[in-house]
């Protein structure tokens, strides 16, 4: 089933093209990876795709109104800016506003929803603590539980485990796998390529605003692109683990 449909999506900004024709359908089941480098348009597409930046061409998702969007998809930006110093259970339980009409105080299923999203993350002994007074890592996993917490078929998540350490890394990863495996779609852009070669179902690349390859891991992150697009060189094993994929030296 399709989650979200892209069909010839461009924007420019300042008078520049900064995302160029992009067509892209995600499935339920799907953990797409967007990777490209810095610049490449990832953030944009995302931002587009969701009906924050006014585009050309169509997205299925920012078509829809405001609400029904807002249960469609979680949108976890790439700044981890919070405003207020509520607890981690409060801000958690704004992740479930598109499911309460206004005014309404939160109902038994919205409470379950945030006790789920929190183990997800393991915050649970985190759950009291002033959400602006935690690290960066640990406010970033929040900010991944509030978006869990609207339990909507999509998550578009950018930069989701950037500054966290390795082992919440790999367990956000392992979380966002899950999800999907579960019928959730997600899509996640990300710099880490051996954890998107190691994670994700599908692979997307960008470069210089264009989706420049889509598809299974292995045959997006070939010698060819890599040198190309990201100017490395890997070494890319399957082993008894599972993928092992490496940046090792910079080409230019
Ligand atoms: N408000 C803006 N005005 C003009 N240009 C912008 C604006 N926002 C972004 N851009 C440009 O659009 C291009 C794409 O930016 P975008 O943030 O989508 O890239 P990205 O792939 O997400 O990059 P990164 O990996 O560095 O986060 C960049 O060249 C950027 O400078």
């Amino acid at each position: 089933m399709t989650v979200l449909s892209l069909d010839a999506l461009s924007v420019s900004l300042r008078g520049r093209p900064v995302l160029r024709d992009a067509t892209l359908s995600v499935g339920a089941g799907e953990l797409v990876g967007l990777i490209g480098p810095n610049g490449a348009g990832k953030t944009t597409l995302m931002r587009a795709a969701l009906g924050l930046l006014g585009a050309r061409g169509r997205s299925s998702l920012a078509a829809l109104p405001a609400r029904e969007r807002a249960r469609t998809a979680a949108w976890m930006p790439q700044s981890r800016e919070i405003a207020w110093p509520v607890t981690v259970e409060t801000l958690v339980m704004l992740g479930r506003l598109p499911h309460m009409a206004g005014g309404q105080r939160p109902a038994a299923a919205d409470h379950a929803s945030v006790d789920r999203a929190l183990a997800r993350m393991e915050l649970d002994p985190l759950r009291h603590r002033t959400a602006t007074r935690l690290s960066g890592g640990e406010q970033a996993r929040v900010l991944i539980a509030r978006a869990l917490a609207q339990e909507t078929p999509l998550i578009l998540a950018d930069e989701p485990i950037a500054g966290l350490d390795p082992a919440y890394q790999i367990a956000t990863m392992q979380t966002f796998a899950g999800l999907a495996a579960s019928g959730h779609a997600v899509v996640v852009s990300l710099h880490d390529l051996p954890l998107a070669a190691r994670h994700c179902t599908r692979l997307v690349m960008m470069d210089r605003g264009r989706i420049v390859a889509d598809g299974a891991p292995d045959a997006v992150l070939t010698p060819e692109r890599l040198a190309e697009v990201f100017h490395v060189r890997a070494l890319h094993r399957q082993t008894e683990e599972g993928p092992i994929f490496q940046p090792i030296e910079v080409i230019r």
